[in-house]
């Protein structure tokens, strides 16, 4: 699994753990989006650009390449990348629903809040993301009624 992950300075430092994760569990980190150390980000524009890059790579058939995205609640970061069409983006702070919005939902986008989550729940939230695999059936028919909305499918 690859991943295009941002944070804004809410999340900088908890997604320098979940990336050292990722390289830890053989995950690839194409691209890092977000403020230097010691500044500040705006968090729509830091979503805009890897929600953008996701789909991006998604549409060129690369269905590994997700995005995750760190801020303080990551509320604003999930707001924002479902703007993106093909972007199906959700904050989880519990093992069930990190799991879910894969299984259910499809997600491609995970995203986590810095001042929410211990780094060690984020890293299980972001390890149950990775294990879950879509079930497609009837949930494929209702994502798909999702994508509907913003003209995708059609
Ligand atoms: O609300 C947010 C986006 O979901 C995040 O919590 C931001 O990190 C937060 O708004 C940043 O606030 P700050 O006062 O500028 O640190």
């Amino acid at each position: 699994m690859r991943f295009h992950v941002g944070s804004d300075h809410g999340g900088a430092a908890l997604l320098e753990i979940l990336v050292a994760a990722l390289g830890e569990w053989g995950c690839s980190v194409l691209s890092r989006t977000g403020p230097a150390p010691g500044e500040k980000a705006d968090y729509p524009k830091v979503a805009h650009e890897v929600a953008t890059q996701v789909v991006r790579d998604r549409e060129a058939g690369a269905d590994d390449v997700f995005g995750l995205l760190v801020c303080g609640t990551g509320q604003g970061m999930a707001m924002t990348a479902n703007k993106v069409p093909g972007v199906r983006a959700g904050v989880v702070s519990d093992g069930f629903s990190a799991k879910m919005i894969r299984a259910h939902n499809n997600a491609n986008v995970l995203c986590l809040g810095e001042r929410v989550l211990g780094s060690e729940l984020a890293k299980h939230l972001l390890r149950e993301f990775i294990d879950a695999e879509f079930e497609g059936g009837r949930h494929g028919a209702r994502v798909a009624l999702i994508g509907s909305l913003t003209g995708e499918g059609s």
